[in-house]
């Protein structure tokens, strides 16, 4: 079923937008609707229409949801060897379905998931991926995808395209996307799949699924992140940077610094190699504003800086700047929201 890498094609004849649909344990995942967003925005004024590809068992419920985002078509292949994810069988199953279908673009979620299908799937058919997408957009002149990522450490942005394999495949990171607005009516059809699956072409069961532990947290969805940099000086900093984030019923967030340094999970991480939000207020307390970090947070609504450097990167991106040592800042904030709260009805 493989097709060879530049062995030629047809290009006319790929037509549509897909997304490669993600459920755990049932549900579907955010990032799902995300790239069905982006999806319709790349539609927008072509005769390619925008359809979902979902892999699992039993959750036909859930798979209808998905029309309710504007989806004018969901695959959804059915069958107990996919009722958890494995890469033999999801990649499998997904690529025969796009080399029988011919979708002209398909997109994957950068997630766990994403990482571990995207270039399977991309191998399997015998094209080009790029991987950890910024940024969709067609090109006016051919109707190509144009591709654009960080590269180099993150100091340029390349736009790359795929020129003579179909589909073009990119995976996007969670939160960079808008969601697509949840309609009053579904639109589109759900057609069910039997894939032609075996169970040794399964090479790596999953025997148990142990919850790892951590107290999740959750930056994505978060309305308000208090961050904390180099500048808190130690792990002790955070105690300071969660007091302010408890106040404002909002998470903590961290640079790579940090992190790196083991003062905090990664799962704190805000950035390209972390998580990218986009919060209503997001305050950076002690961070410099490296373009790696911005990457994850420039898109939030409000962004509040308190830094003792006032030539700070971060003061050129931010809404309001504290110049100054967050050990000081952060307690006076502290006392205004207290007043505030107490003329709260
Ligand atoms: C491939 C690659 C990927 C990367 N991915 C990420 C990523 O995902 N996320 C990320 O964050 N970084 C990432 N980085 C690292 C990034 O380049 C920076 O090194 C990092 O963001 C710096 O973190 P920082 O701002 O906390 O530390 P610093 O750059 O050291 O800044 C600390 C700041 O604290 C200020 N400060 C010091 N004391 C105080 C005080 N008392 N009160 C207030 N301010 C004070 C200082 O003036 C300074 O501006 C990546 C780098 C590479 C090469």
């Amino acid at each position: 079923m493989r097709r060879k890498v530049n062995q030629a094609i047809n290009l006319s004849d790929y037509k549509d937008i897909w997304v490669i649909g993600e459920q755990r344990e049932g549900k579907i995942h955010p990032v799902t609707t995300e790239l069905i967003g982006e999806a319709k925005k790349l539609v927008e004024g072509t005769a390619n229409q925008v359809m979902v590809v979902i892999a699992g068992h039993n959750i036909e419920a859930e798979v209808e949801k998905l029309l309710y985002y504007g989806v004018d078509k969901v695959y959804y292949i059915n069958s107990p060897l996919l009722e958890t994810f494995s890469t033999d069988g999801y990649s499998k199953a997904i690529a025969e379905l796009i080399l029988e279908k011919k979708p002209e673009i398909v997109l994957v979620g950068a997630t766990s998931i994403g990482r571990d299908i995207g270039p399977r799937l991309a191998a399997k058919i015998g094209t080009g991926l790029v991987a950890d997408c910024t940024k969709l957009e067609i090109d006016p002149s051919d109707g190509k995808l144009l591709q654009t990522r960080p590269a180099f450490g993150g100091n340029l942005m390349a736009t790359i395209i795929c020129p003579i394999n179909r589909p073009q495949m990119a995976t996007v990171r969670p939160g960079v996307m808008k969601k697509a607005v949840h309609e009053a009516n579904a639109v589109g059809v759900v057609e069910k799949i039997s894939p032609t699956l075996k169970d040794e072409d399964i090479v790596a069961k999953v025997v148990e699924m142990i919850p790892s532990g951590k107290k999740r947290i959750n930056l994505t969805d978060a309305k308000i992140i208090v961050s904390g940099g180099r500048g808190i000086k130690g792990p002790e900093g955070f105690d300071l940077i969660k007091a302010l984030a408890d106040k404002l019923g909002g998470e903590v967030g961290s640079s790579r610094a940090c992190v790196d340094c083991g003062w905090i999970d990664h799962m704190h991480q805000v950035g390209q190699t972390g998580t990218t939000v986009r919060p209503v207020v997001y305050i950076a307390c002690g961070i410099s504003g490296a373009i790696q970090h911005l990457a994850g947070m420039s898109d939030s609504d409000y962004i509040i800086a308190i830094n003792t450097d006032p030539e700070a990167p971060i003061f050129k991106v931010c809404d309001y700047g504290i110049v100054g040592d967050l050990k000081e800042v952060i307690p006076a904030m502290m006392e205004e929201v207290d007043k505030l709260k107490a003329f709260e009805l």
